[in-house]
């Protein structure tokens, strides 16, 4: 019987598909999974028939509708898989189909796609325009180094021909995948060992396969082509709404993802888009699919993060008994129910906010030299951090991180607060997140209840020490324990961690994500720009990361950036810019506006409501479907995406935020960890933008923009 798989070009029409013609493509699709090839052929209603003029002579269409035709490639060789690779309305199906030819990439050995009539049509042009241009864009590689990388004939002449990268993406679409990813990278500067390493090697099979048929191609080709085996998976894939990052991985996630089984905790970074969330999904459907029974923690920063990963988790499992064993919730969560079960009592965590008065209260009480944001960080990066439980631990302990020392009779007093903030949280019976992890942590070292089998986590870049104990307690230390993913870029709240001290090592076991899925090329370099140069700490807190390779293949317009002598002008500004965006067909779901500040928001609220456009608050969790802009903190804008984002405010009153950042002569080193942060948050913002970006700002510039 013959098998059919469906290549990415199917997926990006199909999708928008009537359902009368989605129909037909089911019915059509049904034949190739019960009829013979020979029967095939000789189907009436499926009307399997061969291209007139074809470059490619595999190609068929088959008859989808009266109006519609599928485009197929048949094998010619013998073996036996179909693949379909466009839906086409009926005229345009012939000439789209004439012009493509398929081939096997030489080195990736994966099936790609050209438009080889286009090609052969421009590069006598493009040749001849270069024959006055100064310099070749890949004029340092020979032809050994690109053919090494799998460019054949055809796209060498026309890559010899370009002059620069805006004529490389000119033939984006034109050029077969892989190949042209190849010469994005070249194209950025990337040495061919590090093109090979990432493009080639990922995909290429075991040198001991030699099966060159098609079928063994087209199965090697699982970043573009989804194979289906069973007519229920057919079924299944066809009644879902395509969602492309359940079903095709970039081999480097899918190596990450899909490994066997990782020797300990495994730690997956990169940066911002890069598919790390997708990758944890992936990652939970492997480890429930090693062992029937096996119980998985996911967990992610916020309720809002939470509730999308359950949703997009069961979507990935589509089923509900697989679903059942994972528990998706933040660390907080968790540990709430972990220290709420053992003492029988709810816990009622205070804000930070809260909790700083409280500070401030004490520090007037005793009289004491140091601020709150002092206390309160001393009580975060030391006492909670190290688990500090007694006076003479606080009085020997090693202030990691910390940059003002604090002599003996100094300790002491800051000890006598702790003891104070400790006796008033007693009186109200209040407490705080981080101390509820504390003691979560030790309960969960004391008893099996409550362990997991596998524990796998996302947004892992802003825990504190304290959440990463209750980690490290909720699964027992062994294989495929833990599997963290996290950008140290995207790190906006004040914590430091060594994975190491809390008893999580990665050594040998982590892999970086570079290419984005989400931005554009153009975003991207914008917004790399903000953290340029900044050394960040890796996750694990014993080194520096850095975001070398990190790029889009995605291409769009420059972000736009612009100041205005007041605020009320810049809010009338970005109001026109969502018009604008609205106007071209954007909904209003997709776009979002974000500040540092509610109070920069409430403006441009009042503003977009004068003006008409409904507007909603992401902190409201509207519902998905629910109209209206996007208003967003830039904190609440974590883990989120829109496909036009507008970043507002961005003066240097609000980015760095003064009260945020502790003065140098206080303590040097959460000086500069503050204005990192604020840096970071910058950068998280403006990297959740799809196609658009525009920055603003009133009064003078924040000097964190490029
Ligand atoms: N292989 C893929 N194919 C198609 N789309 C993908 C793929 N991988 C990721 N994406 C898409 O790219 C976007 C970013 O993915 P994801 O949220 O997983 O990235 P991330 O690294 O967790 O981002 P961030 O760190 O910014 O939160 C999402 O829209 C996701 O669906």
């Amino acid at each position: 019987m013959p098998q059919l798989g469906f290549a990415q070009t199917f997926w990006d029409a199909y999708d928008t598909l009537e359902r009368q013609v989605k129909a037909g493509v089911k019915k059509a699709m049904r034949k190739f999974q019960e009829l013979t090839v020979a029967e095939l052929y000789a189907d009436k209603g499926l009307h399997l028939e061969s291209v007139d003029n074809a470059r490619d002579p595999r190609m068929r269409t088959i008859r989808i509708t009266d109006f519609w035709r599928g485009v197929v490639l048949a094998p010619d060789d013998g073996s036996e898989i179909f693949l379909l690779v466009n839906v086409v309305p009926h005229d345009d199906a012939y000439t789209w189909a004439a012009k493509r030819l398929y081939t096997v990439n030489t080195a990736t050995r994966a099936v790609e796609v050209r438009n080889v009539v286009a090609i052969e049509q421009l590069t006598p042009p493009l040749e001849q325009a270069a024959s006055q241009a100064p310099a070749r864009l890949f004029a340092k590689h020979s032809d050994t180094v690109l053919r090494d990388l799998g460019i054949d004939a055809g796209v060498l002449r026309a890559a010899r021909a370009m002059t620069d990268k805006s004529q490389l993406e000119a033939f984006g679409g034109l050029l077969p995948e892989d190949q042209f990813e190849v010469l994005q990278f070249l194209a950025e500067g990337f040495t061919p060992e590090d093109v090979y390493r990432d493009v080639v090697a990922e995909r290429r099979p075991a040198e001991s396969d030699t099966d060159d048929s098609l079928a063994r191609a087209i199965i090697n080709t699982r970043s573009r082509i989804t194979l289906v085996t069973s007519p229920d998976e057919l079924a299944e894939i066809l009644e879902k709404p395509f969602a492309a990052w359940r079903v095709f991985l970039h081999p480097s996630q899918r190596r990450v993802a899909y490994r066997v089984s990782y020797n300990g905790p495994a730690q997956v970074t990169g940066g911002p888009g890069t598919g790390k969330t997708v990758v944890a999904l992936h990652r939970v459907k492997h480890l429930l699919s090693r062992s029937p029974d096996s119980r998985i923690l996911l967990t992610t920063f916020t309720n809002a993060l939470a509730k999308t990963l359950r949703e997009n988790l069961a979507l990935l499992l589509d089923d509900e008994s697989l679903l059942a064993r994972v528990q998706v919730t933040t660390v907080d969560a968790y540990a709430n129910r972990v220290a709420r079960d053992a003492s029988g009592q709810t816990q009622s965590p205070i804000t930070d906010a809260d909790e700083r008065q409280i500070w401030r209260r004490i520090a007037r009480k005793l009289d004491l030299p140091w601020s709150e944001q002092f206390l309160a960080q001393e009580f975060r990066h030391v006492v909670l951090a190290q688990h500090v439980k007694t006076r003479e631990d606080y009085l020997r302990v090693e202030r990691h991180g910390r940059g003002a020392a604090l002599r003996t009779a100094q300790r002491e007093q800051i000890w006598q607060a702790i003891d104070q903030f400790r006796a008033e949280q007693r009186a109200a019976g209040t407490t705080t997140h981080l101390q509820i992890c504390d003691s979560a942590a030790e309960l969960l070292g004391t008893s099996e209840n409550h362990r997991f089998d596998h524990v796998v986590v996302d947004e892992a870049q802003d825990l504190h020490p304290a959440q990463w104990r209750v980690l490290r307690a909720a699964v027992t230390p062994g294989p495929d324990d833990l599997f963290i993913t996290g950008d140290p870029h995207q790190r906006i709240y004040d914590s430091r961690v060594s994975l190491r001290s809390v008893g999580i090592s990665v050594t040998g076991r982590s892999s970086r994500l570079r290419i984005n899925y989400r931005s554009t090329a153009e975003i991207l370099a914008w917004a790399t720009a903000v953290i340029d140069g900044t050394a960040v700490d890796d996750l694990g807190g014993d080194g520096v990361d850095n975001l070398a390779g990190y790029r889009s293949l995605l291409h769009g317009r420059r972000p736009a950036s612009a100041g205005f002598s007041s605020a009320q002008d810049e809010a009338a500004a970005v109001s026109e810019r969502v018009r604008d965006w609205i106007g071209q067909g954007v909904g209003s779901t997709e776009i979002a506006v974000c500040a540092r500040f509610n109070l920069t928001l409430d403006k441009v609220h009042d503003q977009l409501k004068t003006d008409g456009i409904p507007a909603v608050r992401v902190r409201d969790q509207p519902a998905p479907d629910v109209e209206g802009v996007r208003l967003a903190s830039m904190h609440a804008m974590k883990g989120l995406e829109f496909q036009c984002v507008a970043v507002v405010g961005v003066n240097d009153k609000a980015v760095p935020f003064a009260k945020e950042i502790t003065p140098a002569e206080v303590d040097v080193k959460q000086h500069e960890s503050d204005l990192l942060k604020e840096r970071c948050l910058l950068f998280v913002a403006c990297t959740r933008a799809r196609d658009a970006l525009a920055v603003s700002w009133s009064g003078n510039p924040s000097p964190f923009l490029p």
